[in-house]
């Protein structure tokens, strides 16, 4: 669907079908967990696949690219099969870098949906309220990332040491998440450029920001977080076992 009949449908309360493009970035080495956080299960489920299931109840999602360590194709390819998303799902080797794993899922959807997403598989506790909040706004600007105001004090150290260096203005500070949303054109420039300039970003709303677009933040304050050491994995576990996720 064109940008001009996606805003049209947005506007008339229709919600538009197959609009958005999503990469699923699920193939990064877990380094500080110490094991497979998306791929190894428990009670039978993965990180993995509670997340691809939040996304896929997304319903203005178009294809999908499921970036996964070229190891795991066997296992993620069974996952699509048991969910039924072989037809729009492709299953990428992602790269030494989240940004390659990203730039990888981008070339595998080329041509598609006027907006893509790009969403971290250790964010499983990611919504589909949520991803429509951030889709509302990039509709209205292009580009959109949710995050978290910082409701703490934030410090700049010095390079290397537990110094303080001085003391940041926390009503201008935000910690970033995913999903974040942009016209796919907005994307694939900003990764063009990345790839060409070897520049390492650590998000894919700074690939934008560098090549001069505007990225509006989005508030969200429900649990969101990045499932990175030990002690995410047993709150992350703990919430979806309680219903509370
Ligand atoms: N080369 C990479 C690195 C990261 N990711 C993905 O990017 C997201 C955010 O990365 P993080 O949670 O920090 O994951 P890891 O890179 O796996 O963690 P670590 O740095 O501890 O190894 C994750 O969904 C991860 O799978 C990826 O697809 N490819
Ligand atoms: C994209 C991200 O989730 C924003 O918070 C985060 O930066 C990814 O972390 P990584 O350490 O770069 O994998």
């Amino acid at each position: 669907m064109s940008l001009e009949k996606t805003l049209a449908a947005w506007e008339g309360n229709t919600v538009p079908r197959n609009v958005v493009d999503a990469i699923l970035v699920a193939a990064g080495q877990s380094r500080r967990m110490g094991f497979d956080k998306l791929f190894t299960p428990r009670k039978g489920k993965t990180l993995l696949e509670i997340c691809l299931r939040r996304v896929l109840s997304f319903s203005a999602l178009g294809r999908l690219a499921l970036v996964i360590p070229a190891e795991r194709f066997s296992q993620a390819a069974a996952l699509a099969s048991r969910l039924g998303i072989e037809q729009k799902t492709c299953i990428v080797p992602g790269g030494r870098r989240r940004q390659d794993s990203v730039y990888a899922g981008l070339n595998a959807l080329s041509e598609g949906s006027p907006f893509v997403m790009v969403h971290d598989a250790a964010r499983p506790l990611v919504t589909c309220e949520l991803i429509e909040r951030v889709w509302r706004v990039a509709l209205e600007v292009g580009a959109a990332a949710c995050g978290l105001p910082s409701r703490d004090t934030v410090k700049e150290a010095e390079s290397g040491q537990n110094w303080v260096r001085r003391t940041l203005d926390r009503s201008l500070l935000w910690l970033i998440q995913t999903p974040q949303i942009f016209r796919r054109e907005i994307l694939q420039k900003a990764y063009e450029a990345l790839m060409r300039d070897t520049v390492e970003v650590t998000d894919d709303a700074a690939a934008v920001e560098r090549v001069g677009y505007r990225v509006q933040l989005v508030p969200y304050e429900g649990w969101n977080f990045k499932v990175t050491s030990p002690p995410d994995w047993e709150l992350v576990w703990s919430l979806l076992e309680r219903g509370d996720g």
